[in-house]
């Protein structure tokens, strides 16, 4: 099974039947649909609804596996890229990267014969990113961090101050002496002027090679990893070259930072396949 998203004709009707996969990161779960060429847009509403855990499959995103010749955003790499990720949150909103998630889809399309080899090239929101496979470990170029300056956040009634990172998608990073300590059920409240489109807020412990690390993800609330969200907090915790070991509650990421660029390694796996009710 591909997890095609299809229309079939059930009991006299038209309806959609939605084919999927499932799969993880570090915990980071996503539901992943395959549209290749592009026929079948998930609205807001039902993207939230697949991901929702109690009526829907259930997970912190989803993964739309689309060619990018057949996409508006993926188009102009289609040179350099043959797939595009058209990535969503659980809520249904639009991100512009997902590092746990860009694994998981190179992952995907490998397993589904989709891609072969042992580097894919994949289009996202932010750019062409790089997946290198290494057996049960990913290795992925998440281009350079953008360092943008100090910003507040409160966390259930704790003000923090932290620096904002973009990795193709704004982060929101603030050393703490102990993440267990805090409260992020609810989203942290920041600036609305400096984050218009909001932030995934990270709060981590430890020194340059190794930091602890938990989220709250835009879009999603608390999760397991954040692929993007490890790499701006190392970068913070490294604050120049090297590498350094991000452990989050689902598991352990490495992320190596140099002046170019940064890497994020971590394992990513399919978990289940499945088709949805009419
Ligand atoms: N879990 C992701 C990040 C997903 C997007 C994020 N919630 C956003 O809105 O920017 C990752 O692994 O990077």
């Amino acid at each position: 099974m591909t997890g095609h998203a299809t229309r079939r004709r059930t009991a006299g009707h038209d309806c959609r039947v939605t084919d999927f996969a499932k799969g993880h990161g570090t915990g980071n779960d996503f539901v992943i649909v395959a549209d290749v060429d592009g026929e079948h847009p998930l609205d807001r509403a039902a993207i939230a609804r697949l991901c929702d855990r109690r009526t829907g499959v259930g997970g912190d995103g989803l993964l739309r596996v689309v060619h990018a010749a057949k996409h508006p955003d993926g188009v102009s790499h289609a040179g350099h890229a043959d797939w595009f990720m058209d990535y969503y949150n659980a809520d249904g909103s639009i991100a512009e990267m997902c590092g746990n998630g860009v694994r998981v889809f190179v992952r995907y399309l490998r397993e589904h014969r989709l891609a072969t080899g042992d580097v894919i090239p994949v289009a996202t929101r932010a750019g062409i990113r790089r997946v290198d496979v290494d057996g049960d470990l990913l290795r992925v170029d998440m281009g350079p961090a953008r360092l943008l300056g100090e910003s507040t956040a409160d966390v259930t009634g704790h003000r923090l101050t932290g620096r904002h990172v973009s990795m193709g998608n704004p982060h929101l990073v603030c050393r703490v002496t102990d993440p267990a300590a805090y409260d992020l059920t609810r989203p942290p409240t920041v600036p609305a002027d400096e984050f218009p489109d909001g932030v995934n807020v990270e709060l981590f412990t430890g020194d340059r090679d190794h930091i602890t690390m938990r989220v709250h993800e835009r879009g999603v609330g608390e999760t397991m990893s954040c692929g993007t969200g490890a790499c701006a907090a190392a970068v913070v915790a490294l604050d120049g070259p090297g590498t350094c070991d991000v452990d989050v509650p689902g598991g352990r990421l490495t992320v190596t930072a140099t002046d170019d660029t940064v890497t994020l390694t971590g394992p990513a796996v399919l978990t289940f396949h499945g088709t949805t009710k009419p």
